[in-house]
């Protein structure tokens, strides 16, 4: 008697290794911001790494991974520069949504240095788009960004545990806005934004 031997979650085993993969890139490129060795053993990575690359690159996808829906019901996108597990651009961010907005712990790292000793404002933005994004999202207004503006009120330390949050504030035909900020633990804010978000008009056919 045959057998049928059916393999379940394969995919899903391929794509933790891809975040294993991608976790691991993360801490190398903070190895990279920061080492101090000899140019001998940055000789030796640089060949290391050559064929890492080239081993990765033999077969390469057109885009990253795209959004779906992961085994536990929830939307995902691991291809994500923000958010995205497989990513190693990625923070990545964990955002929680709640009552009235999301949340996300955030630690950057010496990686995204911009001054002296403090995150690139580029680096703070990008995470406060993402981050207000979400929050119209959370409100049922998905949305590209229109216009995000920041003020920057203090610089904003890496290695030091932050939080970021946003929130929905209100919505105008296909415009909705958000805003949000990055705090210190103790509610200080270091950087605050507000968005504005437009449902495209090819998502509705409008
Ligand atoms: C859940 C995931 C969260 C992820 C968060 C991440 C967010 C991002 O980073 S998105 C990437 C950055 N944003 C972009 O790339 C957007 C690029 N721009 C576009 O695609 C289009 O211009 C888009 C979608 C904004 C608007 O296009 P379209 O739907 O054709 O709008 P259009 O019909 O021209 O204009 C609609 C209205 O919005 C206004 N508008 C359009 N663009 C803008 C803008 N950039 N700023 C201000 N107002 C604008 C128009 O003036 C018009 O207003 P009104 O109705 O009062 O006359």
């Amino acid at each position: 008697m045959s057998r049928m031997s059916v393999e379940l979650g394969t995919e899903e085993s391929r794509l933790a290794a891809l975040c294993a993969l991608a976790q691991q890139t993360r801490e190398l490129m903070d190895a990279v911001a920061l080492t101090d060795v000899g140019e001998d053993d940055l000789t030796a990575a640089h060949a290391a790494l050559t064929a890492v690359n080239e081993r990765l690159r033999s077969v390469l996808r057109q885009t990253p991974q795209p959004f779906e829906i992961a085994p536990d019901g929830t939307l995902r996108h691991l291809g994500n520069a923000v958010t995205g597990g497989a990513n190693p651009h990625a923070l990545p961010l964990l955002i929680e949504v709640r009552d009235g907005g999301v949340r996300a712990e955030v630690v950057f790292r010496p990686l995204h240095e911009g001054p002296p000793g403090a995150v690139h404002g580029g680096i703070s933005a990008m995470i406060l788009d993402h981050l207000l994004g979400q929050a119209v999202a959370a409100a049922g207004s998905a949305g590209m960004t229109g216009t995000l503006t920041v003020r920057y009120r203090r610089p904003v330390p890496y290695g030091t545990p932050l939080v970021a949050t946003a929130e929905y504030t209100r919505t105008e035909g296909r415009k909705t806005w958000a805003e949000g900020r990055i705090s210190l633990p103790d509610g200080e804010s270091l950087v605050e934004a507000t968005g504005l978000f437009i449902t495209p008009s090819a998502w509705i056919g409008a």
